[in-house]
């Protein structure tokens, strides 16, 4: 083994909590999300983690579950790089509903398809949502992305087409540099960079959900190839179980 990096989901949200797609809207940590960023924290502390630096997105459910692992690991001092490009896709038009609803709605093989499909975009936000100035004037996005990058919608594929170029110019440098690191962020971004990793086929990932706030490690050899695969710190009956809530959340009950 030569390289190790851990990723891990934000905890539960309180739009995850009330089975909204969320995206770009900028949800808190439920409580019990709260509860799962210090139990991932814990975990890696007890599995004698130390970083040297972490990166996540600009979404407050992202940040605190980093932060709060990175207090329970007592290191709070080392560098944290906050960036768009490793947002959740953007849900577009689908932003705030709820997806038992949706599904009720439009069945539940087109949710599949706006959950899990690679390449089907959900429809675009329309400037008519009470959603849209509050994503599109976020004094956080002032900077970048620029107009022409702002999206109104992603799939995985554009998801993957933002994300990468972070996970290629700053991550994978820091990667050869020795540097130890730490990736909270969210279930389609990360997904993004496990199908990079992993070479995953287009179908293979859609079978694909991740639980939050379950920290999972990669091992990579020199051409930055898996020698290990998502290895969650957690046992994996838990971890099965949160994988198939994740995937249950777009049934009409
Ligand atoms: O709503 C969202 O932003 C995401 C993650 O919570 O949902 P999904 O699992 O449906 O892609």
């Amino acid at each position: 083994m030569v390289y190790k990096i851990v990723m891990v989901r934000h905890g539960e949200s309180a739009w995850n909590k009330e089975n909204r797609f969320c995206g770009w809207f900028d949800a808190d940590l439920s409580e019990n999300g709260v509860k799962e960023a210090h139990a991932a924290g814990k975990a890696l502390k007890e599995a004698g983690y130390h970083f040297d630096v972490a990166h996540t997105s600009a979404l407050t459910r992202a940040q605190i579950t980093l932060q709060t692992i990175l207090e329970e690991l007592g290191q709070t001092d080392i560098p944290v790089h906050k960036t768009w490009r490793l947002n959740e896709r953007h849900y577009g038009g689908l932003t705030g509903l709820n997806k038992t609803e949706t599904a009720a709605k439009h069945g539940e093989a087109q949710v599949q398809i706006w959950r899990r499909s690679f390449d089907v975009p959900p429809p675009p936000l329309e400037e008519s949502s009470e959603f849209y100035k509050i994503i599109m004037d976020d004094p956080r996005y002032a900077v970048e992305p620029s107009k022409d990058e702002f999206p109104l919608f992603e799939s995985l594929k554009l998801t993957i087409q933002r994300t990468l170029p972070y996970w290629n110019d700053v991550i994978v440098p820091q990667i050869k540099e020795g540097k130890s690191i730490l990736i909270a962020a969210h279930g389609n971004s990360l997904r993004g960079i496990v199908k990079h990793l992993d070479n995953m086929s287009e179908d293979a990932i859609m079978g694909l959900n991740l639980p939050t706030g379950i920290p999972f490690v990669y091992e990579l050899d020199e051409n930055l190839k898996p020698i290990t695969s998502m290895q969650f710190l957690g046992d994996e009956e838990t971890v099965r179980k949160a994988m198939e809530a994740v995937a249950n959340q777009g049934k009409a009950k």
